[in-house]
């Protein structure tokens, strides 16, 4: 990456300040200001005790490591969005506690309960289309010039409803689950990182493959990668030195399972959900899913971390570190800002990339990223088997969104029913039956 070439400084708001992934943006972006220089930080939450918890922790190390950074922490909008750049959003509607009943629902009657995948990822992008459709608003309004990279997810779905309602807006939404799967392919063929590799992709988000994968000399790294994900899916030596959580280790292990349903290609490793969802359910504990796991392990960790610096009144010992989340996020900014047109993926709208999928679906690519955002590169055609799979669940998530817009049952129940890990409209229907009561406080009344 290159350093900075003007005296520009930027603005940057967090929204979701009080999110578990915010302290590694705020230690990325100022171990990178020689890149990406800073003149402001700001956090934006609606849970303002949340927020103060991690923003008490990062006001200590933006005072310890650049001190003429100027910080603010709130929970109001104009404030929060006036004069600001480039907008960080990654805010979770419900937060932890909804996330639990998206899981633990639709496990009940059978089903894979998952944040981001079938009827709950459905679930829950219901709650989170009008509050990040809020955040853009409260940017237009504050900062029209801005940017908003958004990782609040179901990305995909989330992604459509941007798309319908605000399609001239400067939202970007990102997932930085092939860019982690990326950094895993760089340590199998012994490269630095994600950036030594050049690749070409195609799917929707969470559902994608990889078709081709090189070094910078154009050797084909493709026929070494296939033989270590045969065996070993997307694990490496370093999950068993720096430790890897048993859920993470499970779903890496499991894509061995999903590319050998299609050897041509490299998959993402979200695809397990759907292509061996009888599997996944047998290993679910329908009574302790992955959100009781974050609020054991990361969220323990990062607000212990936070609540120590404080303590401390130091953060100079901290064990906050970069990470392919945080890293990916700021590299995108200063891709924008700088017109480096670097290769990056993006969830964008089809137009032609992918030549035989629906042009109004909301694709995953490799885009050159610029000062006008994310332009897409063609992938050329779907294969057959990956036509049949984006296809349906383009549908799927089109019909979350009529449903939402719509206030339609019937279109809710469509898009369960027609999610590849129902089995039949009617566990859809129980599903969406208790989903409708859990989800009260957030979703329109459906008629
Ligand atoms: N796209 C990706 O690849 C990717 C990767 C990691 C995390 N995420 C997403 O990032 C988000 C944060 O994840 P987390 O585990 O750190 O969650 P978290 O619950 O720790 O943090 C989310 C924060 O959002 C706040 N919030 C909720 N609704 C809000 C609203 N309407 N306005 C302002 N703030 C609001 C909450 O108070 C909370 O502090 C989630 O949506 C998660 O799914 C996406
Ligand atoms: O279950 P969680 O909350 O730990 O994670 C759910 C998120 O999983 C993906 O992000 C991973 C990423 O793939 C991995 O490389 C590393 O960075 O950890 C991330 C999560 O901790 C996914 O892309 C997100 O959309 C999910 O929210
Ligand atoms: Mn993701």
């Amino acid at each position: 990456m290159t350093h900075a070439t003007d005296d520009r400084k930027f603005s940057v708001l967090i929204a979701g300040g009080g999110s578990t992934y915010t302290p590694g943006i705020v230690l990325t972006l100022l171990n990178g200001l020689d890149k990406f220089p800073l003149r402001k930080l700001k956090f934006y939450d609606n849970d303002g005790e949340r927020q103060k918890k991690i923003a008490d922790a990062a006001r200590i190390l933006v005072k310890e490591r650049a001190p003429e950074i100027e910080f603010e922490a709130t929970t109001n909008p104009a404030e929060a969005f006036t004069d600001v750049d480039f907008v960080m959003a990654q805010i979770r509607v419900g937060k932890y506690a909804m996330r639990s009943l998206d899981e633990k629902i639709p496990l009940k009657h059978g089903v894979v309960g998952q944040e981001t995948t079938g009827p709950g990822g459905i679930a829950y992008g219901l709650r989170s289309i009008p509050g990040v459709i809020e955040l853009v608003d409260y940017m237009e309004k504050y900062s029209p010039n801005a940017w908003m990279l958004n990782y609040s997810n179901p990305a995909a779905i989330v992604a459509e409803a941007t798309r319908r309602l605000r399609p001239n807006s400067k939202i970007i939404n990102i997932c930085d689950m092939p860019i982690g799967i990326m950094d895993r392919m760089a340590k199998i063929v012994g490269l630095k990182d994600r950036n030594d590799l050049v690749f070409r992709y195609y799917g929707l988000n969470h559902f994608g493959w990889w078709t081709d994968v090189r070094d910078k000399t154009g050797k084909d790294l493709m026929p070494q990668l296939k033989k270590h994900v045969a065996k070993h899916g997307y694990l490496v030596d370093d999950d068993y030195e720096d430790g890897i959580e048993p859920s993470w280790e499970e779903t890496f292990k499991m894509a061995a399972d999903v590319y050998a349903l299609d050897p041509t290609t490299l998959p993402n490793t979200y695809l397990k959900y759907y292509t061996y969802p009888t599997q996944v359910v047998k290993h679910s504990d329908p009574n302790y899913t992955r959100t009781d796991e974050v609020e054991a392990h990361r969220q323990k960790l990062v607000f212990g971390e936070c609540a120590r610096i404080v303590e401390n009144g130091t953060a100079k010992d901290t064990g906050f570190k970069p990470d392919d989340h945080s890293t990916y996020i700021v590299d995108l900014c200063t891709a924008i800002a700088y017109d480096t047109k670097q290769r990056m993926l993006a969830i964008i709208p089809n137009e032609g990339a992918i030549s035989n999928i629906d042009p109004t679906a909301m694709v995953e690519v490799p885009c050159l990223f610029g000062a006008n955002g994310a332009e897409r590169l063609a992938m050329g055609k779907a294969a057959t088997y990956q036509t049949g799979m984006i296809t349906e669940q383009n549908s799927v998530e089109k019909l979350a969104v009529d449903a939402l817009l719509e206030h339609s049952y019937t279109k809710l129940w469509q898009a369960f029913s027609l999610c590849k890990i129902v089995p039949d409209a009617g566990v859809a229907k129980d599903i969406l039956d208790d989903m409708v009561v859990a989800n009260k406080d957030y979703w329109p009344e459906l008629n």
